[in-house]
C-alpha cells in the first residue's frame, strides 16, 4: 500500500536589513534577530529540511529589499526554496524566479493587480501560490498592513483562475507561539480543492502533529519561524514528529 503524504516543513527564514529575523503579528518594528540569513538557511538545510521559506520583509514593506542577499541564499540551497516577499510585477517575478526557486509565493499582487495574477498564473503554473495572511476573514496586503478584501471571495477568484496553492497565515498567529489556527486552515481546505502551506503560530511538536492530522483534508505543509528560532524543538524533532 502507498504511504499517506506526510505534511511538508518548511522552516523561515524571513530577511530584514539583511539579518534573519522574527517578527511578532508581521509588524514592523518587532524584529528579534537572529543572524546571517545564510547562515540559518545552511543550519535547516543541514538539518534535513526539504523545503525553505524564504522571505524579503522589506521587499514586503516597501522599506527596499534584500534582493542581492536572498538570491545569494537560495542559490547557495540544494533544497526547494518558497520565496516570498515583494514578488508584485513581472521585474520582481523574474528576479526571484531567476534565483532557482522552487515556488514563489504573491500575496499583494493578488489583492491589487488581479489581472496581473491571472496571467502569470496561467504562465507559471504550479512556480505561482498565493499568499492568503488574514486577520479573522479580511485579507492584508503590502506587508500586512492594508486590508484587502475578503478571503472566501478572492479564494474562490484565484481558484477559477487555476492557482495551485495557498499559503496561509493568521497574521494574529504568526511569530506567537500560540499554535496554528486550526478552524481557519479547515474552512479554507473545504473551500479549496487545491493544497495549503499552513504559517503562523506553530509553538510545540504538538502543533505539528495537529497540522499533519490535517493532511488529508488538503493541508500540504507548514511553514515553521519562532518556534526553531526559539528552540522550542530541533528541525530534527519536528521532522521525526510528523514522518
Ligand atoms: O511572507 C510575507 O510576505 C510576509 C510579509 C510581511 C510580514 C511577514 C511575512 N511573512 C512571515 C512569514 O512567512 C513567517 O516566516 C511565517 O509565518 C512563520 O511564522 P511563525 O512560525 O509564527 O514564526
Amino acid at each position: 500500500m502507498p504511504n499517506a503524504a506526510k505534511l511538508e516543513l518548511l522552516p523561515a527564514v524571513d530577511v530584514r536589513d539583511g539579518q534573519a529575523v522574527r517578527l511578532v503579528h508581521g509588524e514592523s518594528g518587532s524584529e528579534t534577530s537572529y543572524g546571517d540569513p545564510l547562515q540559518a538557511a545552511l543550519a535547516w538545510q543541514r538539518a534535513g529540511a526539504e523545503w525553505l521559506h524564504l522571505v524579503d520583509l522589506d521587499a514586503a514593506f516597501g522599506t527596499g529589499d534584500n534582493r542581492a542577499q536572498i538570491a545569494e541564499v537560495a542559490r547557495s540551497m540544494d533544497l526547494k526554496v518558497e520565496l516570498s516577499g515583494g514578488i508584485r510585477d513581472d521585474d520582481t517575478l523574474a528576479a526571484a524566479l531567476a534565483t532557482g526557486c522552487r515556488r514563489v509565493n504573491l500575496g499583494t499582487a493578488a489583492l491589487e493587480t488581479p489581472e496581473w495574477v491571472a496571467k502569470v498564473i496561467a504562465e507559471h503554473g504550479d512556480k505561482i501560490a498565493v499568499g492568503l495572511d488574514v486577520r479573522g476573514t479580511t485579507l492584508r496586503g503590502r506587508g500586512w498592513t492594508r486590508d484587502g478584501g475578503d478571503l472566501y471571495e478572492t479564494l474562490a477568484r484565484l481558484d477559477a483562475e487555476g492557482c495551485a496553492r495557498y499559503v496561509v497565515t493568521d497574521i494574529n498567529k504568526d511569530g506567537t507561539l500560540q499554535g496554528p489556527n486550526v478552524e481557519l486552515l479547515r474552512n479554507v481546505c473545504a473551500a479549496t480543492d487545491r493544497p495549503v502551506v499552513a504559517s503562523g503560530g506553530v509553538s510545540s511538536l504538538d502543533d505539528l502533529r495537529v497540522l499533519a492530522s490535517l493532511v488529508p483534508e488538503g493541508v500540504e505543509g507548514a511553514i515553521v519561524g519562532k518556534a526553531l528560532y526559539a528552540k522550542a524543538f530541533t528541525l530534527e524533532e519536528a521532522l521525526a514528529a510528523v514522518s
